[in-house]
């Protein structure tokens, strides 16, 4: 017991987890993604650097990180806000903002943007894959970082006292780089000592997510309060779902409203389509996992906000819920997959 049992962290204060209402479990409001940059199919060069213009839109949905000023989500802070206010409406509660160090985490930005939509904002602790670790970072030892991640959650982050109430996303490459390994011990250490909710960035392979368990496991981390991201760009066939699916973390599928026909970061991923993203949820569901689902969207660069012609922070609510019902999954089951599961997941032991 601490003394943030039965609550939630918010960049705010503590909350009664009740007051979260529908939540997004992984999204960035304001980050940077340069470390990511892919360079343009060849003949697009000039493409890749023109202005924003309704007629790049299109290429910049099948080539979103080969625009270098799309990777800067971190100067739309305005349209941001606007998109919040419009997520309120459309009956959102709670954002999990999944920045950490590597991708430029803001969290004054994040506190007025709290206090300027009433959207309750929880910010994450700890470190994203390892080409963004420091020198520093990668000598630190697991009780150093440990020590970083426990204080991001108990006094707060980056020279603030803004408080973090998770701890992720935390990145893994594959193969997963001994940075990381220590990173993830550090986080199932800083877990078992605080009763928090942790969230994974897995690499892209499909026993990466397994071996990010294992290790998390062996250190003593608590799978049941851990959410293992981009599912739905990670484990395709039905079978290897359901066997990860028994280890017991939260099944998360975050890229909704993603659809591009080639997947930069590996050409032998078939980026799955929205409709796809539902039929998983609809087979995790009557495989029995209703109570291990959460969903979001993971925007992360700019073309995705409503403001560049894309699909925005509301478009599970306005759009892939009710698609939901129409394909097998009842009313109730998604409101546990919007309010209860992140609900129970992000209250602290
Ligand atoms: C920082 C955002 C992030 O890591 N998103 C995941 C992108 S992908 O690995 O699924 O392509």
């Amino acid at each position: 017991m601490t003394a943030l049992s039965g609550k939630v962290q918010t960049v705010l204060g503590l909350l009664d987890p009740a007051q979260l209402g529908r939540t997004m479990t992984h999204e960035h409001l304001t980050m940077t993604f340069e470390c990511c940059y892919v360079p343009p199919p060849t003949g697009d060069d000039a493409v890749s650097e023109a202005p924003f213009e309704m007629r790049n839109m299109h290429w910049l949905r099948q080539n979103p990180y080969s625009s270098q000023e799309n990777l800067l989500l971190c100067q739309e802070i305005e349209a941001v806000r606007d998109e919040l206010q419009y997520y309120r409406q459309a009956g959102g509660g709670t954002i999990v903002e999944n920045t950490t160090t590597g991708i430029t985490r803001n969290l004054p930005s994040l506190k007025q943007l709290a206090k300027d939509t009433g959207v309750n904002i929880i910010a994450g602790a700890g470190f994203y894959v390892d080409v963004t670790h420091s020198d520093e970072t990668r000598k630190m030892t697991v009780e150093k970082l440990t020590d970083i991640i426990v204080s991001e959650i108990l006094h707060g982050a980056d020279g603030t006292d803004i408080r973090c109430g998770v701890i992720g996303e935390i990145g893994t490459s594959w193969p997963i780089t001994e940075s990381e390994k220590r990173v993830l011990r550090a986080t199932a250490h800083a877990q078992s000592q605080l009763g928090c909710p942790v969230i994974i960035h897995p690499g892209r392979h499909t026993t990466a997510p397994t071996e990010v368990v294992r290790i998390l496991q062996e250190a003593g981390g608590d799978i049941s309060k851990t959410v293992m991201s981009h599912l739905d760009r990670t484990i395709f066939d039905y079978g290897e779902l359901l066997e990860f699916a028994k280890l017991g973390s939260y099944l998360e599928y975050d890229l909704f409203g993603t659809e591009m026909l080639d997947y930069p970061f590996d050409l032998e991923i078939d980026m799955p389509s929205d409709s796809q993203r539902v039929q998983a949820l609809s087979f995790l569901v009557k495989e029995g996992y209703e109570d291990r689902i959460v969903i979001a969207h993971d925007i992360h660069t700019k073309n995705r906000l409503t403001k560049y012609g894309g699909h925005g922070y509301s478009h599970i609510l306005k759009n892939i819920a009710p698609k939901m019902l129409t394909r097998g999954i009842s009313q109730g089951q998604v409101d546990k997959i919007l309010i209860h599961n992140p609900k129970h997941w992000l209250t602290f032991k």
